[in-house]
């Protein structure tokens, strides 16, 4: 990046000016003030019924959050002077525009603040000097403490010189406290197109780590409900992460930007909501080998249960005899064979075609006393339908079944599963499948996540899983095909944004390619995008990194990074840990000790020792404690001003192959915004090379 400004960020700008824009800052504030007193004085209780009055009680309340006004953060970051029109009449005033996190107008309602995510804030995201966008001048904003201190000029009429920003710079470069902040003052251009891509179209983003995707995701998921508020906010935006300690790093970024309408979930906690459903009491907590969690994951058993649970309509050995008066109405076990296949090739759920069974029967019956020269009407039909004999005949030849109870019967017995199997598992995957021991009911069962994942695709497969609007999906690639698949039910009719990092995969059953990924999420058209430039990690340790890039995914381009600053590399004796943490603590910033998980007890011991207060990441601790001891199965998404790493041999061996095992490496050296030490006694991977 090259040093010299093209506009003078300065913190001494003329006075007046600077002095104009802290007025217009000033201002801002009293008229959202304003905007919230308004809000405040109206009246729900002027609505016709209670339905409406709830309605606009909610109503106002959201409002009013998300009016709130917290000093911390700017109320605008950035300006747009669009260029003077030299045509026509003369040059009138140029217009222009404050751009900040929410809209915020005077009494006359003429703006004073500009939503980001309005049109008219697209070129601050987009203008450049080659292509301006009709913007004379973007201004960038620099606060201190919630006080306008300076701004930054960048002239897009000028002849093309760099396109340095120092504010922007700064941004990028500033240590990381706590949980994660949003970055909208300084989205780039290609995250702004995958940020702003129509809400009908699925995007996939393939990013090196510290690229952005996770920011990039939870600012599509903010500019959609701000976009199609009315359809998002009825139908739902899931936004999907790994586990809980990577959700509580996230979760205040989209109420920042004043968008509290996102549910965000685990994998886990989604699936464990179906066992929920069925049972209340019903929780995840099995544990299968990798070797069974993979199968179990792979696509294959959708149709072990889809065969499973429609081979439950069965051919009647017998008809159907209706007494009605003084006739007896028959359908022949041939004619209900019938209406089985018909219903069959519905092609609707296993549920809904149950449902229209006794319809089905009847409209048989309705048909013969049409032939013997009756005319009965639909009442007839109806009452035909809901008769005794009629409702028993169709619950034998349609039977209801539970899902938790056929995963269950599926799981334990032999004879079912390679009924349901034979030809799509062989011998030893059916072996590997069965429980070793059974529990006698499905409520006492142990149910694992991938056991909670087949039946949630059996709960989809008797009756259709409601869809979202949008799913952002991160970490995507972490999750099994099965897995996948409870996504695509949850967005059928919705779209999605999916993210993820090839090179990160440490599941066994993680994604290969995403357009394999894409298949099973049932959007198989969706447009892959390449993120490369890094804005976390820096130059001297993502290079360092990126050694294992070839041993981890070969195809992938290696990372850059964006800072400035080359960061700080060391490799130090594991002996000098507690010394390199007090040093490291006494830095500005945030700390993360990354270790193998068999040590996090030891280590947590030798700091207790030492003194050193910490918190260990994943019991109860959220990411704010100055130092946190990060398991380093907990490490993916997040990120630490220095990070101190221990054993990556260690890390390594921690995983059941060797590939996975360098994937989690590499997820951990990319955890550093500043430092990385990397602390060992054992020999390093050789895959890292010499130091
Ligand atoms: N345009 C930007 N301006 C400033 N900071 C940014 C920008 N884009 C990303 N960042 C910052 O870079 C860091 C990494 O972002 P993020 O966590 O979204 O990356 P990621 O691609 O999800 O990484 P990983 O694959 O390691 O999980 C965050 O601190 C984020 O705020």
């Amino acid at each position: 990046m090259p040093a010299q400004p093209s506009a003078q960020p300065t913190d001494h700008p003329p006075d007046t000016e600077l002095a104009a824009e802290q007025e217009h800052l000033a201002e801002s504030r009293r008229q959202l003030a304003r905007m919230r007193e308004r809000t405040e004085s109206m009246d729900a209780s002027a609505a016709g019924d209670w339905v409406s009055r709830e309605y606009l009680e909610s109503t106002f309340a959201l409002r009013m959050k998300q009016l709130a006004d917290d000093p911390t953060i700017p109320l605008f970051f950035g300006r747009l002077d669009m260029a003077a029109d030299t045509g026509g009449s003369g040059a009138g005033p140029a217009e222009c525009f404050h751009i900040g996190r929410r809209h915020i107008s005077d009494p006359t309602g003429e703006p004073m603040v500009i939503d980001w995510r309005a049109p008219v804030s697209l070129p601050f995201y987009r203008a450049s000097r080659l292509e301006p966008m009709g913007v004379g001048l973007r201004r960038r904003y620099g606060y201190q403490h919630g006080r306008l201190t300076a701004y930054e000029d960048e002239d897009l009429q000028a002849p093309a010189s760099d396109d340095y920003s120092a504010i922007l710079e700064a941004e990028i470069e500033r240590p990381r406290v706590g949980p994660m902040r949003d970055i909208v003052a300084t989205i780039q251009p290609e995250q702004d197109v995958i940020v702003r891509s129509e809400l009908s179209r699925s995007v996939c983003v393939q990013g090196a780590p510290g690229t952005g995707k996770t920011a990039v995701g939870l600012h599509r998921a903010a500019y959609l409900l701000y976009a199609h508020r009315e359809q998002l906010t009825r139908q739902g935006v899931l936004v999907v992460g790994p586990n809980a300690s990577f959700l509580r790093y996230i979760r205040d970024v989209l109420p920042a930007l004043g968008e509290i309408d996102a549910t965000q979930s685990t994998i886990e906690e989604l699936v464990a909501g179906t066992l929920r459903g069925v049972n209340p009491r019903w929780t995840v907590r099995g544990e299968d080998s990798a070797a069974v969690a993979t199968l179990k994951g792979d696509p294959r058993l959708a149709e072990v249960l889809h065969r499973a649970l429609w081979a439950h309509p069965q051919a009647p050995t017998e008809g159907l005899v209706l007494p009605r008066g003084a006739r007896r109405w028959r359908v022949a076990a041939y004619e209900a064979d019938e209406v089985i296949t018909s219903l069959r090739a519905r092609g609707v759920r296993y549920g809904a075609a149950r449902a229209m069974v006794p319809q089905s029967l009847a409209h048989r019956i309705l048909v013969k006393m049409e032939l013997a020269g009756d005319s009965p009407d639909d009442r007839v039909q109806n009452a035909v339908a809901r008769s005794a004999p009629v409702k028993k005949y169709a619950a034998e030849l349609w039977p209801a079944v539970e899902p938790a109870r056929l995963v269950w019967r599926l799981l334990s017995d032999p004879g079912l599963l390679a009924a349901a199997a034979d030809g799509i598992l062989d011998a030893d995957e059916q072996a590997l499948l069965l429980w070793d021991r059974p529990a006698k009911s499905p409520a006492s069962t142990a149910w694992s996540l991938a056991d909670a994942v087949l039946v949630d695709e059996a709960v989809d497969l008797v009756e259709r899983t409601p869809s979202v609007a949008h799913i952002v999906a991160d970490e995507a690639q972490d999750l099994s095909p099965m897995m996948l698949r409870a996504l695509a039910r949850r967005s059928s009719t919705g779209s999605l944004t999916v993210l993820g990092d090839l090179a990160q995969a440490t599941t066994p059953w993680a994604t290969r390619s995403w357009a394999e990924a894409l298949g099973h999420l049932g959007k198989p058209d969706a447009h892959v995008e390449q993120l490369t430039r890094g804005f976390r990690v820096p130059g001297e340790v993502i290079e360092y990194a990126a050694r294992l890039l070839p041993h981890v995914a070969p195809d992938l381009e290696p990372p850059t990074s964006v800072r400035r600053s080359r960061g700080e590399l060391r490799l130090e004796p594991a002996g000098r840990m507690v010394d390199e943490v007090r040093a490291a603590v006494g830095r500005e910033g945030s700390v993360g000790l990354i270790v193998p998980d068999a040590r996090v007890d030891e280590v947590g011991a030798a700091l207790g020792a030492a003194d050193v207060a910490f918190a260990t990441l994943g019991d109860e601790a959220d990411v704010d404690s100055h130092l946190d001891l990060v398991p380093a199965s907990l490490a993916k998404g997040l990120e630490f001003d220095h990070v101190l790493l221990l054993e990556p041999a260690g890390i390594v061996a921690g995983e059941h192959d060797r590939v996975t095992g360098l994937r989690r490496l590499y997820v951990c050296l990319t955890r550093a915004v500043t430092s990385l030490v990397v602390l060992h006694d054992e020999p390093l991977p050789p895959e890292l090379g010499t130091p």
